[in-house]
């Protein structure tokens, strides 16, 4: 080797000239073990950096189930226990699906009152026969046999109330498309995500789950929000028109409170079997405490609200458990036109929830009235776990409703009239639980590309407390 008397380091380091053989090896010796203490050092490096990188990058978990199935809900409750500070800022909006949510039902109780009372009328006319006639959406074809005794202070009921029709559409028009239950479909797929031409569709705006701020429930509350930006008179006119509705639903409270204690009304219900207490948003125990001028929605009130999601939406979770990880939970529409936007979203996903409304068994979806809601999740369920993209990804089962799948069964609602598969099974709820987790299970191990763990989970997510 020609050593450059010019460069000083060179010759720092270059080997003494009269080194013996021993010395050379020794000296050999040392330099490898300088060199691996370098390389574990920069490995060391290198595995701290890439841990920092994943620390930061977020968790991502899509939400996924049909309409009504309750991700939002769940979503809700995230940001119940993380995100108390935009929680807080929401809460007035919920002001306004509450009021929506309880008018809707009390329209619904006089829908029913209507045709109950017309249908009498009809009866006492002379050479009448049983009617028979199809209900609202939610109720069953019913052969009209009772008798009622209907007076002149259902027909008061029917007028004072009147004005509250006007009400849920002037909300309807505030909220938005959110406001709104679909009642078709032209989708005729339960899984239109996982058709070839879903690699088609408009991609989202970026990788890094773009999400268009516009889309989702938290639009409908946007418009309902005080804005920093509104003006004066926009405020006022919105304030205004929310106390005329507070208003309305004020003069009509002990109307209100009348008509859902009325013994003829529980009667007509309990024979229709409506069941009004296990719909979405049911707020008709809760009159006295809602309408008053100081109403503040309490927490179990914003998670038993219902608002239908349209599009995307991102909800940021900091954990507060000291490594500050941040999580971002993405909730879909359900509603079978809208599941087409889901593909979108797999092929960056760590984790699914996948949520399946068991008490759901003896319903047929909202948008198309032919299909079982529990055959439309089986699907659901069949389809995200055959998916390739989806493979690696953990997927977590939220078998949901627990508590009104029990109310049913207490009910004396039988599984096998509605699911023949359940044969001579014990109609108990633990029973039915363990038959929906063994079908759900069985699907998973069947149709995953690769073997993959099965979380389950049985919720009653707007329950704090459920029984089962
Ligand atoms: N009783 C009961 N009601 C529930 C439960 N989970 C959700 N709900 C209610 O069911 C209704 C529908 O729940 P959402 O969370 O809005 O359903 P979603 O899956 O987000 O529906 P889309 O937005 O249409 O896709 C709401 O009124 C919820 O409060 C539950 O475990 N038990
Ligand atoms: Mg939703």
């Amino acid at each position: 080797m020609r050593i450059s008397v010019e460069d000083p380091l060179t010759l720092a380091i270059a080997p003494p000239k009269d080194e013996s053989p021993e010395e050379k090896e020794t000296r050999e010796q040392a330099e490898i073990e300088a060199r691996r203490i370098s390389e574990a050092i920069d490995e060391q490096i290198r595995q701290e950096r890439t841990a920092l990188k994943k620390k930061k990058k977020p968790v991502k978990v899509l939400l996924l189930g049909q309409s009504e199935s309750g991700k939002s809900a769940t979503l809700k409750n995230f940001q119940l226990q993380h995100s108390r500070r935009e929680w807080a800022e929401e809460r007035a909006s919920w002001r306004a699906v509450i009021y929506l949510n309880l008018v809707r039902n009390i329209v619904r109780v006089l829908d029913i009152l209507s045709r109950e009372m017309s249908l009498a009328e009809s009866e006492k006319r002379p050479g009448s026969t049983t009617v028979e006639y199809l209900s609202d959406s939610d109720d069953e074809t019913t052969t009209h046999r009772n008798v009622y005794h209907f007076s002149d202070k259902h027909r008061f009921m029917q007028r004072r109330l009147g004005p509250l029709r006007s009400i849920q559409m002037d909300l309807e028009n505030k909220l938005g498309p959110e406001s709104q239950e679909v009642r078709s479909t032209a989708s005729t797929s339960a899984t239109p995500f996982d058709s070839p031409n879903s690699q088609f569709l408009p991609k989202r705006p970026s990788r890094d789950f773009g999400i268009n701020s516009t889309n989702g429930w938290k639009s409908a509350l946007e418009k309902l929000r005080p804005s920093m930006m509104a003006s004066a008179r926009s405020q006022r006119r919105s304030d205004s028109d929310h106390s005329e509705i507070t208003d309305v639903l004020a003069g009509c409270k002990e109307t209100m409170l009348d008509l859902w204690q009325d013994p003829v009304v529980q009667q007509v219900l309990s024979h229709r079997k409506t069941n009004i207490e296990d719909s979405p948003g049911f707020f008709l125990n809760d009159i006295d405490r809602i309408v008053s001028y100081d109403y503040e929605p309490s927490d179990d009130d914003i998670v038993r609200a219902r608002l239908r999601t349209v599009g995307v939406q991102e909800h940021k979770v900091v954990m507060d458990d000291g490594n500050g990880k941040e999580w971002l939970l993405y909730d879909v529409g359900g509603t079978r036109s809208l599941r087409v936007a889901w593909a979108s979203y797999f092929d960056d996903v760590d984790a699914i929830i996948f949520l399946c409304p068991i008490s759901c068994f003896d319903e047929q979806l909202r948008e198309d009235r032919r299909i079982n809601r529990l055959e439309d999740s089986y699907l659901l369920w069949k389809s995200v776990c055959s998916s390739r993209i989806l493979a690696k990804t953990e997927i977590i089962l939220f078998l949901n409703k627990c508590d009104l799948l029990h109310n049913k069964i207490k009910r004396g609602l039988c599984i096998k009239d509605h699911i023949p598969s359940y044969g001579s099974r014990k109609n108990d709820t633990v029973t039915v639980m363990r038959y929906f987790q063994q079908h759900f299970k069985e699907i998973s191990k069947q149709y995953s590309p690769e073997q993959r763990p099965f979380f389950i989970h049985f919720t009653s997510v707007i329950v704090s407390s459920p029984t089962v």
